[in-house]
């Protein structure tokens, strides 16, 4: 891990408020100073954030303390009002969902991205589609690579046919099969958005195995939950929000769930 440990000064004092712990390596993704407005309402107040190397972010707070909206803005769905961006170091515009995935960035929302009437091969390359050298969709091909990432990187029951139609999956199916997605397109950055809220408790511990494997794999992820046990299996380092702000920020090594608790509860 490759971060100062100093720690989050509560936002209002004296010092950085909101920058929390620094990162000395260049990050994979940085956001600086970001601000997001909904008319009069400001959602993200001068937000720092980052997702280093090899790492697992978790990202927690209350209802309504601006994980969602800090998730899609790195999604490329909800662009910054004010701030900076940067990937690898180098500042970057991410204003739509084509700039996140020329970065890198894959998200796994609430309610999936899927479209329920196709089949997982076709989910799978949605958008992207592979051709033959007439220009025509081959779907021998999508379907033989389907089949070879199903058996291999999703271990999730009850896909291991890839045609079957995405609405006759279970929550933690269509999970599997939006991963199997972001492994294939080789994502370096994974953003999971309350990712277990549908699953069953095995799928949780897949889901939960399969995060820390792509870290090893070399895929970082951001981990939105309420649910600061799993937070706690998977994550390296957590970030607390509340109102649109950072307020605490710690490695794992350095603390606790009852803190990280506190935080959450606390604000
Ligand atoms: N499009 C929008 N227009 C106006 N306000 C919005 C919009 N999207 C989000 N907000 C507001 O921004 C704040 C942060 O919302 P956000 O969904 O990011 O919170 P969250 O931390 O993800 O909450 P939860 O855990 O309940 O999903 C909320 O007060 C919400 O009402």
């Amino acid at each position: 891990m490759t971060v100062h440990t100093e720690p989050l000064r509560p936002a209002g004092l004296a010092g950085h408020p909101g920058a929390g712990l620094v990162p000395t390596e260049t990050p994979l993704y940085e956001m600086r100073n970001i601000c997001k407005r909904y008319g009069s309402f400001t959602a993200l107040d001068n937000m720092n954030f980052h997702i280093g190397r090899n790492e697992v972010v978790g990202l927690l707070g209350d209802n309504g303390a601006g994980k969602s909206t800090l998730v899609k803005m790195i999604s490329g769905i909800n662009p910054p009002t004010s701030g900076e961006i940067y990937v690898n170091g180098k500042r970057t515009e991410i204003r739509n969902r084509s700039d996140s995935e020329a970065a890198g960035i894959e998200t796994i929302y609430q309610d999936i991205a899927l479209v329920d009437s196709m089949s997982i091969t076709r989910n799978i390359f949605l958008g992207r589609e592979l051709v033959n050298r007439w220009g025509f969709m081959d779907h021998r091909r999508m379907q033989e690579v389907a089949i070879q990432i199903l058996g291999s990187a999703v271990q999730i029951s009850g896909i291991d046919n890839p045609d079957k139609e995405v609405g006759f999956l279970s929550g933690g199916q269509k999970q599997a099969v939006a991963i199997a997605r972001a492994v294939h397109f080789k994502r370096n950055i994974l953003l999971l958005d309350e990712p277990t809220s549908a699953l069953s408790v095995r799928e949780t511990e897949h889901l939960l195995a399969y995060v820390r494997d792509l870290k090893r794999e070399g895929t970082s992820s951001v981990l939105v939950t309420h649910n600061l046990y799993h937070a706690f299996q998977v994550c390296d380092r957590f970030v607390v929000m509340s109102h649109g702000t950072k307020v605490f920020e710690a490695r794992k090594e350095d603390t606790t769930i009852e803190e990280v608790t506190d935080h959450v509860i606390r604000t």
